[in-house]
């Protein structure tokens, strides 16, 4: 249940259009996304669009389209917004930075104005048409943030819950209304428990970050919310799932939440690296890190650099170390106040404090501008996570960097997922890390070359290869940072 003790209410939000509207501008390898092979498969998918005006949406959907700064469709767009507008499931997976919030969030709103929905404050129960969720806080919000955007103007009400805030300020804003209803799962379940939210109404479930959403940490809270009382089948909502990494193993888990004929889209290789970032991989050992670490930020200056360390005290220590060391930094990790969390984002955003160590906790979705460099100071166990991390940079067709430091005793585990995400990605890739993933032992499938782009949908048997154990290690070393996970 909520904490009781929490009593931290976020700033209200600015009104203004100039502050709802705010975006930065796509970059110069935003056409290049055209170029990226596109696989759909199931049944009688629907024809893609190939501009925002074929979707035929609404005129306010469009305006505010528009005051976004989108002319066109990003692959993921092209494709998810018909198939999700046709009344179809949708498994969707494409690089980070491609879009793929307004890929859902635009048909969803598109069909609430069709047909006519309205938010109402005069109901004890809410019951929203839309539930979003995602795995962290920060992320939900900018989720929210999103769909605030383009609901401006009309009479469909977004709200966002998530822990570490009020509980009585969030059924407070619940009860002014609520049909886009983005949570995490804890405060979500909450919620529902006191009563709070009705599913009956229910009619699309979206798992933002779905493979984080569907592994050993938020499964079982999942599955409770689809067998929550009310909750329609999957037969009768549509569920869709949207991330830029899907182990196989989780895609197979994942049917058991979408009806049989959903339609699986893959932008690009599944669990590749966003090809805008160039990747450096540094050899290090681990009492060199905090020497190379202010080596990196020399030459980052007043660029805004985002450091991901291993654990929640590695982030104090380092956030520490580097403002000794006379670098604006901040810190955002698990064990920090809520208000801590959002004042360290608004510092990093605004460019207070250039420097933001974080653990994974901010490793996905989150969309900043201008963020130019990324360093993993400690490698995360997991390749998808690297993955994720890398993609806070080089986002909607901007460059950027991300420097990795690798240590041969520590790391060894990660050396052939990281040959072949360098590889697939057309980095170039160190004489010695290919001879650490050569000698490597424990994983399969070393094949750098080998990471074809058909097979990516389970449902064919596909021949792609994964480390075995990605799954588990993806649960074991979020371990590290459990309470992150909100
Ligand atoms: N068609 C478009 N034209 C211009 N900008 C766009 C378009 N679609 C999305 N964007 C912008 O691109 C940025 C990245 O989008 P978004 O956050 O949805 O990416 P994502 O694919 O969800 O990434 P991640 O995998 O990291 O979660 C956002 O700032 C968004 O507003």
């Amino acid at each position: 249940m909520g904490n009781p003790d929490v009593t931290y209410v976020p700033e209200a939000l600015c009104e203004k259009e100039s502050s709802i509207f705010a975006h930065y501008e796509s970059g110069i390898n935003f056409d290049k996304y055209d170029d990226i092979l596109v696989d759909v498969s199931g049944s009688n998918p629907p024809k893609a669009i190939m501009g925002f005006e074929e979707a035929a949406l609404c005129e306010s959907l469009n305006r505010n389209i528009s005051k976004s700064g989108y002319k066109k469709p990003t692959p993921v767009q092209k494709h998810g917004i018909p198939i999700i507008a046709a009344g179809r499931d949708l498994m969707a997976c494409a690089q980070t930075g491609s879009g793929k919030t307004a890929a859902f969030l635009l048909p969803i709103l598109q069909q609430l104005m069709v047909d006519g929905v309205a938010a109402s404050q005069f109901s004890e129960i809410q019951e929203p048409e839309v539930i979003i969720v995602a795995p962290t806080r920060e992320l939900i919000n900018q989720i929210y943030m999103e769909a605030r955007k383009f609901a401006h103007g009309t009479c469909v009400r977004p709200v966002v819950v998530y822990g570490g805030i009020s509980t009585g300020h969030t059924i407070r804003e619940i009860l002014k209304g609520c049909n886009v209803l983005c949570a995490t799962p804890g405060r979500l379940m909450d919620i529902i428990g006191r009563g709070k939210i009705g599913l009956s109404k229910l009619r699309y479930l979206v798992l933002d970050e779905a493979d984080r959403m569907l592994d050993m940490g938020f499964e079982p809270a999942m599955r409770k919310l689809v067998g929550s009382p009310g909750m329609p089948a999957k037969e009768d909502r549509q569920t869709l799932m949207f991330s830029a990494t899907y182990p196989e193993d989780i895609q197979k888990l994942a049917a058991d939440f979408l009806k049989k004929d959903y339609l699986f889209l893959a932008v690009g290789v599944v669990g590749g690296a966003c090809s805008d970032v160039e990747q450096v991989v540094v050899q290090v050992t681990k009492f060199s890190k905090r020497d190379q670490l202010l080596e990196v930020l020399k030459t980052t200056g007043s660029e805004r650099t985002m450091v991901f360390v291993e654990t929640k005290r590695q982030a104090d220590f380092i956030a520490t170390f580097l403002c000794q060391e006379k670098v604006n930094t901040t810190s955002i990790h698990g064990d920090r106040e809520q208000r801590e969390r959002e004042q360290a984002l608004g510092d990093f955003r605004s460019g207070r404090c250039p420097v933001l160590v974080a653990t994974s906790v901010a490793a996905r979705g989150l969309d900043i501008k201008d963020v130019q460099h990324i360093v993993n100071f400690d490698l995360p166990n997991n390749i998808d996570e690297y993955v994720h991390r890398i993609g806070r940079t080089g986002r909607c067709g901007n460059t950027g960097r991300a420097v990795c430091f690798f240590d041969p005793e520590a790391d060894g585990n990660l050396a052939r997922s990281l040959v072949k995400v360098l590889s697939g990605a057309q980095q170039e890739v160190p004489k010695w890390l290919e001879e650490a993933a050569f000698s490597a032992h424990g994983t399969t499938g070393f094949n750098p070359g080998g990471r074809t782009f058909a097979s990516t949908d389970s449902r064919k048997g596909g021949s792609f290869q994964r480390d075995g154990a990605s799954h588990l290690a993806a649960a074991l070393s979020s371990g590290a940072d459990d309470d992150e996970w909100e």
